[in-house]
């Protein structure tokens, strides 16, 4: 048996671009029947199940951006500043210790904030005599496989998921680095600053090696292992300026004093 069609109801036709019928998902408009609305924010709070999307490097990438969009919006105005790296593991009582809160101190008199990786040993120190003076005391932590948490001397701090987001900032917001005795994560911030002047990223950055008993062998290795080998330049031993006096670091870093300018590059031919 075939079925009628159906007659539609009396009355007037619908028009589908009534004003009643327009609809706005965010920023867009459209016409839409009743059955076919719905809201982005609906979504947004509707939709759950998937969630491995948050391990996947799209994601990630969401994430790093937030660090960095975290880093430059509580630094931008900052003002100067000098960034001090050195050991987690040399703790109050070490004569480093004490030269790194002196550091701090005098970077503040200065008028320099001071920016370290926030954690205990020489970065406690820096952020110490920073904090004491009056200062800006910055701390950039690091999420670490063990507990690691900001010093107490720290009066602004962010803490940050990626190494390389973190080490940006270090550099994009400071003018000099004041690098003290420490191990591999002290000698990544120093290569890493290194390797941007040599390849002229950034430029008038002083690079200090504070205790020359302690880095005296690296930059003699430098020299007559990497330099001889022809690996370096002479003006990129140069760079390192080594020091054991408070009052001459602060030259080096209020003078922005760095010897190999105004041209690193070797004389062509
Ligand atoms: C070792 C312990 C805690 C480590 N906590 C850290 N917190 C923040 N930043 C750190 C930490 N450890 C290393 N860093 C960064 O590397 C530099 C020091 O590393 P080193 O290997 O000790 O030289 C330092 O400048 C930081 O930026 C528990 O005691």
């Amino acid at each position: 048996m075939t079925q009628e069609p159906r007659t539609p109801a009396p009355g007037p036709e619908p028009d589908p671009v009534a004003p009643s019928n327009r609809h706005r998902q965010g920023p867009v408009e459209r016409v839409l029947d009743a059955e076919h609305r719905s809201t982005t924010d609906q979504h947004l709070l509707d939709t759950r199940g998937i969630t491995e999307f948050v391990h996947t490097d799209p994601w990630r990438v969401l994430r790093i951006q937030s660090e960095f969009v975290e880093g430059f919006g509580t630094l931008a105005e900052t003002g100067p500043a000098i960034s001090v790296f050195g050991s987690a593991r040399l703790r109050p009582g070490h004569p480093m210790y004490a030269a790194a809160e002196e550091v701090g101190r005098r970077l503040v008199q200065a008028g320099y904030a001071v920016i370290t990786g926030g954690g205990p040993g020489i970065m406690e120190a820096a952020n110490k005599g920073a904090a004491g003076a009056g200062g800006t005391s910055i701390g950039l932590g690091i999420e670490l496989p063990f507990e690691s948490r900001l010093n107490d001397y720290v009066t602004l701090g962010i803490n940050f998921r990626y190494f390389f987001a973190r080490k940006t900032m270090f550099v994009k917001y400071s003018q000099g680095f004041v690098v003290m005795p420490g191990g591999f994560g002290t000698f990544d911030e120093l290569f890493e600053a290194l390797t941007l002047v040599q390849t002229e990223k950034v430029t008038n950055f002083p690079v200090v090696l504070f205790g020359t008993s302690y880095w005296q062998g690296l930059v003699d290795w430098l020299r007559d292992q990497a330099l001889a080998e022809g690996c370096i330049n002479p003006v990129d031993v140069e760079m390192l300026q080594l020091s054991d006096d408070v009052d001459e670091v602060l030259d080096i870093m209020v003078n922005n004093r760095t010897p190999f300018l105004p041209s690193r590059r070797p004389v062509e031919g």
